[in-house]
């Protein structure tokens, strides 16, 4: 089967944004019945929907903006934020272009976006009332980081605790790697990912560079933009105390949300739970939450939540706060399939084009770690993408395929 990719339509929206912007690679947008982007409009949106008024005992004005929530997605227009609503003035900007045409031809970046938006001001999180700052996916990532996978990974520590460091350290990155797949949203409509081979299902692996990159006894500043909560944050953290309990770096900057996002992507409080979670296990894993709950205390780790981490944006049009935060440290990582495409932007590039060329721009070092979950993809070789051709399936999209991708 040769999956269907987006379409991607040279009609004035695309070539304005994004790394490399005026390169011939349009912007992917949702409005070609059967492709991925489609499906996350067309399917994975209004089951999303159903699912967060099934969790909560919404009342009834939530339940009826549901309802013309999901009506305006399915069937109507981009309808503008309320002139009253706090960020009104931003989105009346970021989508001044896409108002009043179908969502289906807005970029699929920026329409995703949009959508948890205003999703959440259906369930008026951003209100004064009662339902303000109610997480409406923390049900969903509560049942995911209580769960028994989770007590069989932290287990999985003990035999890994005397291992040489740098078996230890590979392991733990292809967990922080892998541990991608488990994407709440990524599993409203497509069930669990079928498991990869988590090692053969590498199309680029830049480990070594990354390696290279945080020496032993380096005493620099790494930045870490986690994506998602959960099965994912728990082996992030537990990279980020080898980082630090092996000098690899002095400090981390955990970058995270500032409100909920594409369903599971982790904020403070997520990460909060998942350091509960480590801290009260058993064994080596019990450990490693008493370091990082100290290295929170002292200053090593440090969590922060900026606005543009849910903005409809490629990271080329981040402000010059974060940029200065970015050219600051050694190295930062970038976690999962949405930083990647705000990476390089969210376009149907040609799959050879060098991920150094489009992440140029980026101030310093940068590392990529995702799992495919989407078209986006650059920086193949030739006999990598024959192979995958080869295979069949829809490798882009199935979150069965991985890479570590690095500019120094
Ligand atoms: O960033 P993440 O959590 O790895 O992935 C986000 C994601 O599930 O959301 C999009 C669909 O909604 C896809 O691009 C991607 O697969």
């Amino acid at each position: 089967m040769t999956e269907k990719t987006s379409r991607t339509p040279d009609d004035g929206i695309a070539n304005r944004s994004g790394p490399a912007a005026g390169r011939d690679a349009p912007v992917i947008l949702s409005n070609q019945p059967g492709s991925f982007a489609w499906g996350v409009l067309a399917k994975r949106h209004p089951a999303l929907i159903q699912q967060v008024r099934d969790a909560f005992p919404y009342g009834r004005r939530q339940h009826e903006a549901l309802d013309a929530l999901l009506d305006e997605i399915t069937r109507g227009v981009v309808e503008p934020l309320a002139p009253s609503e706090h960020d009104h003035a931003q989105w009346a900007d970021w989508g001044r272009e896409y108002f009043g045409r179908p969502w289906f031809d807005a970029p699929f970046l920026w329409a995703e976006s949009y959508f948890y938006r205003r999703l959440l001001g259906a369930i008026e999180y951003f209100g004064t009332g009662p339902w303000q700052g109610i997480d409406p996916f923390a049900p969903f990532k509560r049942a995911e980081l209580r769960g028994a996978a989770v007590d069989e990974e932290l287990r999985a520590l003990d035999a890994l605790a005397d291992a040489p460091p740098d078996e230890r350290a590979r392991a733990l990155l292809h967990a922080s790697l892998w541990g991608n797949r488990a994407d709440l949203g990524f599993r409203v409509t497509e069930g669990e990912a079928a498991p990869g081979d988590a090692t053969g299902g590498l199309v680029v692996d830049d480990g070594a560079v990354l390696w290279q990159l945080l020496p032993a006894g380096a005493s620099t500043t790494v930045a870490v933009v986690a994506d998602n909560a959960g099965r994912e944050l728990i082996p992030d953290l537990i990279l980020i105390d080898h980082l630090l309990l092996h000098r690899h770096a002095e400090r981390i900057v955990l970058h995270v949300k500032p409100r909920p996002y594409f369903v599971s992507d982790a904020m403070t409080a997520d990460v909060v739970d998942c350091l509960r979670r480590l801290a009260e296990a058993p064994g080596e894993a019990g450990g490693i939450g008493g370091r990082l709950w100290d290295a929170m205390a002292n200053g090593c780790l440090e969590v922060r939540a900026h606005p543009f981490f849910c903005a409809p944006l490629p990271y080329e049009g981040m402000p010059e706060d974060l940029r200065e935060q970015f050219a600051a440290v050694s190295l930062t990582v970038l976690k999962g399939d949405l930083n990647y495409r705000r990476l390089v932007g969210d376009r149907m590039w040609d799959v050879m084009t060098p991920f150094a060329d489009l992440t140029a721009y980026f101030p310093g070092a940068v590392a990529a770690l995702r799992t495919l979950k989407s078209d986006v993809i650059v920086g193949l070789e030739q006999k990598t993408l024959d192979a995958l051709e080869r295979g069949g399936g829809a490798w882009r999209t199935s979150g069965t395929r991985a890479l570590v991708q690095v500019r120094r």
